[in-house]
């Protein structure tokens, strides 16, 4: 837009002010704005620029490795720790579980080595980053503490203790901003309670325990937002070779198999549901129980054993998400607007040249998990999905890096290589993250222009190449940082 232009913002207020605006002030709109935004920010970017062979080759190799794995929605349960219907979640627990999932979705990344870094014990495995996470969660399930259930987070069992025990570390570094976590839950149980409870679903008695952040966050950017200066650390191994020789490999790995639709859909088993069990008397570890995954299951049992431990029941069910999703009308659009009109720790959004700009990283990837987790049906269904962008985290930037499509200024790639910081919010982290989503959806564009039948979308080239990201990781050694750090609630 161009500075002589008027903002379409100010234009809609002038209007509702003067009571000629079109629109109903509480209509919510399924257009997020956030593409738009991303051009702007690349349009006026000076640090972060897209290279078009870059994005043409990255394009054409993405969509050959997507059709040779017939990469679609059923990635998504795929994934070792993702929840399935199969496994007796029923619809209402898998909904719940991915709410929780990216209400708590950012900074996962360590300053430590591969082996002191926050990582969790659960299956007899080592999870670290956001594998870590779905892994708390799952841990948490089996050990029958609720911890996806939107009015236990603000029950009186579910205190700072137990909440700190659920995400328990295998080693001594815990996991990042557990405050801010805490708080986000606190306050996504209030605005579920209040604004899409059930009078008639009896609650818990509420936990007083202060949120540890200030409630109304300010935007994505603001000093005054409880975060830590964020670390610019860069050990980009990834040469361009390297990454194009990860998506090469991962062909070989993955061999042919039929091409399957993008948005195949999985067809959803109807199985027990967990919440049938609820009322059933349940164990639930007394938090800060000593046993830990460590200890051998006899001590654990011998332990719990001399505890007096709490046998709890579960609450009811809790259909506050369920009723929130009704209110999207089954666009993914107006469903995120929904998540940043009533969550603020949704609203990520932030300052470019004086201009506010909305990238709504999580709010977007709750949406877009719920596709996938539901193949794009049931609770899943949106018509509009393909208006989602690439969710701009810090892994997705450093895989567009390596494959040539994102190039740096020397001043920002100096910055980057040397490990100096920079600040949440400064412009640089900014042109990352817009960049990173107009990158993701040139390459979009140019599949569909070589391959007009192809199924794909900004989702689905965002969740390829985050687990290619992922691969690489694993096929190459130790843990790539990645590039921009920022301590921050936002991604
Ligand atoms: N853009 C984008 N960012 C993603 C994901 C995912 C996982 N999505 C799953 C669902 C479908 C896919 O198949 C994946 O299996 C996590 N993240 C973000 O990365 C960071 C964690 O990184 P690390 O510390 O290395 O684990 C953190 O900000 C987290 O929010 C994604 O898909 N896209």
């Amino acid at each position: 837009m161009s500075d002589d232009e008027a903002d379409p913002e100010l234009l809609e207020l002038l209007r509702q002010s003067l009571f000629v605006s079109t629109k109903r002030t509480d209509e919510i709109s399924s257009d997020t704005g956030v593409l738009k935004d991303a051009e702007y920010i690349y349009s006026n970017a000076i640090d972060v620029s897209i290279d078009m062979y870059g994005t043409k080759a990255a394009a054409a190799s993405i969509y050959t490795s997507m059709e040779e794995r017939g990469y679609s929605t059923d990635a998504w349960s795929q994934h070792e720790l993702h929840p399935k219907l199969t496994e007796g979640f029923s619809e209402l627990d898998l909904v719940n579980f991915v709410f929780t999932m990216d209400l708590l979705n950012f900074s996962f990344w360590s300053e430590l080595s591969e082996v002191e870094r926050y990582q969790v014990d659960y299956r007899g495995k080592r999870w670290t980053g956001y594998n870590s996470l779905v892994a708390c969660l799952r841990r948490a399930i089996d050990d029958g503490v609720p911890i996806t259930t939107p009015s236990y987070w603000r029950s009186e069992r579910a205190s700072g203790e137990a909440l700190k025990h659920v995400f328990r570390s295998a080693t001594a570094e815990q996991i990042p901003l557990m405050d801010e976590r805490v708080a986000i839950l606190r306050e996504a149980a209030d605005v579920l309670h209040e604004s899409f409870g059930d009078p008639e679903e009896s609650v818990e008695e509420t936990i007083d325990e202060p949120a540890a952040m200030p409630i109304d966050y300010e935007p994505a950017g603001r000093t005054d937002v409880p975060v830590t200066v964020s670390e610019a650390v860069a050990d980009d191994r990834h040469s361009t070779e390297d990454a194009q020789d990860a998506l090469a490999s991962s062909n070989e790995a993955k061999g042919p198999s039929d091409a399957v639709d993008g948005n195949s859909l999985t067809t959803i088993s109807s199985v027990q549901p967990l919440e049938a069990h609820q009322g059933e008397l349940v164990q639930d570890v007394v938090p800060g129980a000593p046993a830990t995954e460590s200890d051998s299951p006899k001590d654990a049992a011998d332990l719990r054993a001399s505890e007096a431990v709490v046998v709890e029941r579960l609450p009811p069910p809790d259909h506050s998400i369920v009723r929130l999703i009704s209110k999207a009308d089954h666009s993914a659009g107006k469903f995120v607007n929904l998540l940043v009109k009533h969550f603020p720790c949704f609203r990520d959004e932030t300052r470019f040249d004086r201009k506010k700009v909305r990238l709504l990283k999580r709010a977007q990837i709750f949406v877009a998990d719920l596709w996938a987790a539901f193949g794009g049906a049931g609770y899943g269904e949106f018509n509009d999905i393909h208006n989602l962008t690439m969710f701009a985290d810090y892994r997705v930037p450093q895989m567009l890096h390596s494959l040539g499509v994102l190039s740096y200024s020397p001043p920002l790639y100096y910055r980057i290589q040397s490990l100096q910081t920079i600040d949440s919010g400064h412009s640089w982290e900014v042109q990352l993250r817009g960049c990173s989503i107009w990158a993701v959806e040139l390459i979009r564009r140019e599949i569909l222009r070589n391959h007009a039948e192809a199924h794909v979308n900004a989702v689905l080239i965002d969740f390829f190449l985050y687990d290619l990201a992922k691969e690489g990781e694993r096929t190459h050694e130790g843990l790539a940082m990645p590039h921009h750090r920022t301590r921050s609630i936002w991604y």
